[in-house]
């Protein structure tokens, strides 16, 4: 069993929260969705903060509430935001407090996934066409994929489940010994 924190990185809508929800209770470990932990200490969606304050309040409040989050529990799964490891040397400081697992789905996928949730809810989307939901993606990652890929494990899947990602833990760790 891991005695140490996840943290779950990768593009939005990849899945990081509801796999890490899943992890979380399969490991019987407590469960922080960074988002959530922001929207609760706030008072407001992050759609609202993006609205109201812009992205780069966005960001500062995101590293100082990761580092209070990381604090909470020596041991947990801690879901981050999309663009959390970018910014504020976050994704360094995930490193050196955890194992960092980029759930890596390809971009076709993800646009699916957004268009059955209804993108409107997802402050960097909404109102964009597929033409420019796929360019923005693919710029996107283009840029992200450089901290992306410091994450201890990758765990590359069109369609990601907490089984194989247990399995991905357990095999590091064994590596580990
Ligand atoms: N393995 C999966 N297969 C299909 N859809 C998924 C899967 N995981 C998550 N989803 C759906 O994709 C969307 C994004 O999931 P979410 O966990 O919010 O991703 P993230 O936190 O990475 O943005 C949600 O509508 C969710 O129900
Ligand atoms: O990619 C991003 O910059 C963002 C992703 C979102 O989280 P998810 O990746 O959980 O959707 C959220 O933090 C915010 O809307 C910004
Ligand atoms: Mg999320």
């Amino acid at each position: 069993m891991l005695d140490n924190r996840i943290f779950l990185v990768g593009m939005p809508g990849s899945g990081k929260t509801t796999l890490g929800r899943q992890l979380a209770t399969h490991l019987h470990v407590p469960f922080t969705d960074l988002d959530h932990y922001i929207e609760r200490k706030e008072g407001k969606s992050v759609r609202r903060i993006f609205e109201k304050t812009g992205e780069s309040w966005f960001r500062k409040t995101e590293a100082i509430a990761l580092r209070q989050a990381t604090e909470e529990y020596e041991q947990g799964v801690i879901a981050t935001g999309g663009g959390t490891p970018c910014f504020e040397g976050n994704m360094d400081f995930i490193n050196r407090h955890g194992v960092s697992i980029y759930i890596e789905v390809p971009i076709t996928e993800i646009l699916s996934r957004m268009k059955a949730e209804g993108i409107a809810v997802r402050p960097l989307l909404a109102g964009k066409s597929d033409e420019q939901l796929y360019r923005f993606f693919s710029e996107t990652l283009s840029h992200r994929k450089q901290f992306y890929a410091k994450a201890t494990i990758t765990y590359a899947s069109a369609n990601p489940n907490a089984g194989e990602l247990c399995q991905l833990i357990d095999q590091y760790l064994v590596k580990k010994e």
